[in-house]
């Protein structure tokens, strides 16, 4: 099933830095939601919040009606949400195999001590895991360097392996965070059809924050415009290419 997130009022203050302030806005059931603003707009740190890596000064998070706030972040993975970061973040060393395969043991059922008592029961769920990892590596035209260190990868290939990680945990909804940066042209083409294929194969809602506004006026369904954590603007990417408001604060800045 898709997902349905909802933010309400929300607000969150370092010190005297309001970082986001009063934000409302949803995203509904299999809908790519484009987050977008100036640098230091809040962005990642709405990202941050959904996430319960910050708790909210004030305001509510609902994920398909349960409240997100309260909750740690592999908690929160646990109901259907997953993230990927602006920087990599993989483990260099580990195998392209291993990496998607320990994103993915969040689902396993059985902890240590009922493996040792059901040794049959671990085994007969790690054969499944590592089926499941191959058949997801497949999908991305990963599985000839699933013996490969991922740091041994293309920088393109790192991008799109964190995105495999990220759907390992088998989220209803996916937060990407500047998946486009560092891209070339082609790569951003490519980009823009594996969120396309990815919502659509895996039924999942999407939300896009990034600074490429070919890849968020080409793909996202509505997007969201803060500038100084306050929303200024939010509507089909035609809307929002047109609002007086966002060319000043937005796209008069590029
Ligand atoms: N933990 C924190 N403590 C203090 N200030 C923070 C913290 N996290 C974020 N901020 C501040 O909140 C503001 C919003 O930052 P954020 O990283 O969310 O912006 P952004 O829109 O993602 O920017 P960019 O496009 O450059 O990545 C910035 O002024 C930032 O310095």
């Amino acid at each position: 099933m898709s997902a349905n997130l909802e933010l309400e009022n929300v607000t969150v203050q370092f010190g005297g830095l309001r970082a986001v302030g009063d934000l409302t806005f949803a995203v509904k059931p299999g809908e790519l939601l484009g987050l977008i603003g100036p640098n230091g707009a809040g962005k990642t740190t709405v990202f941050n919040l959904i996430t319960g890596v910050y708790q909210p000064t004030a305001g509510g998070i609902r994920f398909n009606g349960v409240r997100v706030p309260g909750h740690k972040p592999h908690q929160i993975t646990r109901m259907g949400i997953a993230r990927t970061f602006q920087n990599i973040r993989l483990f260099g060393s580990m195998s392209v195999f291993d990496n998607v395969r320990s994103a993915m043991l969040m689902h396993i059922k059985h902890g240590i001590t009922h493996s040792l008592l059901r040794a049959r029961a671990f085994r007969d769920e790690e054969k499944l895991l590592a089926a499941e990892v191959h058949d997801l590596l497949g999908i991305f035209n990963l599985e000839s360097m699933a013996e490969e260190p991922c740091k041994c990868l293309s920088y393109g290939d790192q991008r799109r392996l964190e995105i495999v990680r990220a759907l390992a945990t088998k989220p209803k909804l996916l937060l990407l965070d500047e998946p486009a940066a560092g891209m070339n042209p082609t790569e951003k083409e490519e980009l823009m059809n594996l969120i396309q294929f990815i919502k659509e194969k895996f039924n999942i809602s999407v939300m896009l924050v990034e600074h490429d506004m070919t890849v968020v006026m080409g793909i996202c369904q509505r997007i969201v415009v803060l500038e100084y954590g306050i929303k200024i603007a939010e509507g089909t990417p035609d809307e929002i290419q047109k609002d007086p408001k966002v060319i000043a604060a937005y796209l008069g800045t590029e």
